[in-house]
């Protein structure tokens, strides 16, 4: 276990939702120094004087994203949209700073696929096939000597984490797999736009972008990889009328006789701090993870209509951004992997 001086952390991005849960959870971190904290359009302010809810706690003032401003850190998160991080990471790999990525650039192993989600040319193709997906639960001793953490996505933790037991043991038939997950408004960021207002998204539900959602190829080449076989996915996004929270309830066929699920998933997540199984019967609730770095799960075989549904809850902003963020770091740094991690999830 790691003691003795507190690592230099950088975050670029630290005004957005995911860069702000971030420095609330670093703050009470105590093996961390919070060195740079970036934004363009807040340059010169103070955090706390942006952030109330940090005073106190992080007495930083916001510079301009440049390489020359993280200087001297040891880890650098990019909470950035998409395209922003594959900008500077080599010049940070190359002065010996681990970069912990928190958008999507190098989640996908292949650049032409990622070209034709994102819309653009990738501008470092080479780090792709080095930078490690931080889903722990599946990739934990890679990411302790990683220089690249590629953090997943909101949907992706909780879809993966749903269905890895039953893809693992070749349980179900993996090209039948069906995704209907819900999110809150909060993983769409922290940006000015109609169709995020309360009056567009309270008191109403929708589905999205169900022709095709760009988590749906980083879903499909994750769960590619934990069944060993190609895998059909039907993924339905939609958004909630609430702030945080994902819920995923996810569908899958059985082949053959699949035995005892409910044990299953409990032995298979028995010792993972962050993966709570529930007793049979339970039904998740968004609520009881929110602002807690948990993945929730209940798993039901229904005999009559022969399918295994899976429910599995997240915080999007915590173990489904920051939160996991900062697990992966605790890994890379030697940190006990909870440290700073430890808070319950709020109650109502
Ligand atoms: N919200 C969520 O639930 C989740 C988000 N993610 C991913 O994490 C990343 C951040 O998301 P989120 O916090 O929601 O985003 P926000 O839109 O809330 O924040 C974006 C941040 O990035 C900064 N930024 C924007 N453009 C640039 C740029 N060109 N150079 C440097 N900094 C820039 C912004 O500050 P400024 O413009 O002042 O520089 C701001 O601080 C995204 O890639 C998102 O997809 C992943 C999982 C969940
Ligand atoms: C509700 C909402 O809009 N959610 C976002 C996904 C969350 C996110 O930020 O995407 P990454 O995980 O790829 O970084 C969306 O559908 O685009």
């Amino acid at each position: 276990m790691r003691s003795g001086k507190p690592i230099e952390v950088g975050i670029v991005g630290g005004t957005g939702y995911t860069g702000v849960e971030l420095l609330r959870l670093l703050a009470l971190h105590p093996g961390v120094r919070i060195r740079a904290v970036t934004s363009r359009a807040d340059a010169g302010k103070a955090v706390a004087d942006l952030y109330p809810n940090l005073r106190g706690h992080v007495d930083v003032v916001f510079t301009g994203p440049e390489v020359e401003n993280l200087g001297g850190c040891d880890v650098v998160f990019f909470a950035t949209p998409h395209g922003i991080a594959m900008q500077s990471a080599p010049a940070l790999l190359e002065q010996g700073i681990v970069v912990i990525d928190l958008s999507a650039d190098f989640r996908l192993k292949d650049a032409d696929e990622w070209a034709h989600w994102y819309g653009q040319e990738h501008a470092c193709p080479g780090l792709l096939s080095e930078a490690v997906y931080g889903l722990p639960e599946v990739r934990r001793e890679a990411v302790r000597s990683a220089r690249l953490i590629a953090n997943p996505g909101c949907y992706p933790t909780a879809v993966q984490l749903g269905l890895l037991p039953l893809l693992e043991n070749r349980l179900v038939a993996a090209d039948r797999l069906i995704a209907d997950v819900k999110s809150g408004v909060s993983g769409a960021g922290r940006k000015a736009e109609v169709p995020l207002l309360m009056s567009e998204t309270g008191e109403s539900f929708k589905a999205y972008a169900v022709a095709g959602h760009r988590h749906w190829p980083e879903i499909v080449q994750g769960l590619v990889e934990l069944a060993g076989e190609p895998v059909g996915l039907t993924f339905v996004p939609h958004l909630l009328p609430m702030i945080r929270g994902i819920h995923a309830t996810l569908y899958a066929v059985p082949v053959g006789e699949p035995g005892d699920i409910q044990r299953l998933y409990e032995e298979r997540y028995c010792d993972e701090p962050f993966v709570d199984v529930l007793p049979p019967g339970s039904h998740p609730d968004t609520r009881d993870v929110r602002g807690s770095n948990r993945c929730q799960i209940a798993v039901f075989e229904l005999r009559r209509s022969g399918q295994i549904v899976v429910l599995s809850v997240i915080d999007n902003l915590v173990k489904g951004a920051a939160g996991q963020a900062v697990q992966n770091m605790n890994l890379r740094f030697g940190f006990a992997e909870t440290t700073g991690l430890q808070a319950i999830g709020l109650y109502p």
